[in-house]
């Protein structure tokens, strides 16, 4: 199958890697030939670490890098595309130009997929000719790592394209979960969930976070608790995550005032050194912030 990824960044270039590595031919779209060559010089380095950790033999390397081709011109991208995967910023208004011009390009019958984390995929089909053909394909950080794709199905993805996009994903060997296009999907909702009652807790003064992590590692078997979750996301994202679904999904969604205060005094996890813990420079945890 041929795979084009829109947008070599962070996410689309994990895409390209993983469809690459399954066999697909793929395609790398940006907007200047520096920033397609960033992408593709990301998966070779990423591949290079495969290799060293003994996860990637150096065959695997070579025939999945010999498939993925880099093209500024977007009608040549698409030309021959299957599937086109947009992984452009999370913006509306130009996702939904990204799409527009994708399908102009593409051939009738690409299926058209968003990797967008939050917004509705029902309102980016909607800027199309053809909405039936869109479905969000919800990539995790970093794609070669994580399991997870959520499939996000819009109001007017056909059941077709549901089915196309969820044997992809098993085909490229990740885990598809079907979701109804929902502010949050299924995994921010829960995971944004706890982690604002984690922060409640710790407000109230139920338990320390490193005792509120503690209970959900040990007792949950979760790999990580909720308030380092929080710190490595980042609070502010967590906080903009919260106010969205608040607006949608009401008031259980509050965002509780510690989280508020923290982002406010630019705390905002293990990126700026402190969140609900303390990081030294290598971002090794040191101890708890003061709350
Ligand atoms: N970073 C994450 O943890 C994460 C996780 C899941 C989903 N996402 C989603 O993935 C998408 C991309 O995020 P990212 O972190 O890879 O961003 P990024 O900034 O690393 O990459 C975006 C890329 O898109 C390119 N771009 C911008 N306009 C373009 C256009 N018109 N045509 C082609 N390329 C264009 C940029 O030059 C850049 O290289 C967003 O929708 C984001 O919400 C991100």
């Amino acid at each position: 199958m041929h795979v084009t990824v829109v947008g070599a960044g962070q996410m689309g270039s994990g895409i390209a890697q993983v469809s690459a590595m399954a066999g697909h031919d793929v395609v790398v779209r940006d907007i200047d030939a520096d920033r397609v060559e960033a992408g593709i010089d990301g998966i070779e380095d990423t591949l290079a670490e495969g290799v060293e950790r003994g996860k990637v033999s150096e065959s695997e390397r070579d025939a999945a890098l010999a498939r993925i081709d880099g093209i500024v011109d977007l009608d040549d991208a698409v030309a021959d595309a299957d599937l086109v995967v947009e992984a452009v910023p999370e913006d509306m208004e130009l996702k939904q130009d990204v799409f527009t011009d994708i399908e102009s390009a593409a051939p009738a019958d690409a299926v058209l997929g968003s990797n967008t984390s939050s917004l509705p995929v029902t309102e980016l089909a909607s800027a199309l000719d053809d909405p039936s053909r869109a479905i969000g394909l919800h990539f995790f950080n970093p794609p070669h790592l994580m399991n997870l794709v959520e499939v996000v199905v819009a109001e007017q993805t056909s059941e077709d394209i549901e089915a196309f996009a969820t044997d992809y994903v098993e085909d490229i060997g990740k885990e598809a979960v079907v979701v109804r296009d929902t502010p949050g999907f299924a995994t921010s909702r829960l995971g944004v969930a706890l982690g604002l009652e984690a922060a409640r807790m710790v407000e109230e003064g139920v338990a320390s976070p490193g005792d509120i992590d503690a209970g959900m590692r040990e007792g949950y078997n979760h790999p990580m608790g909720p308030l380092e979750l929080t710190d490595l996301v980042g609070l502010d994202v967590r906080l903009d995550i919260a106010e969205s679904l608040r607006d949608e999904l009401g008031e259980r969604f509050k965002p509780p005032q510690i989280l508020k205060r923290k982002v406010r005094a630019g705390d905002l996890g293990k990126k700026t050194g402190t969140g609900f813990y303390e990081y030294d420079e290598n971002g090794d945890k040191t101890g708890p912030a003061d709350y």
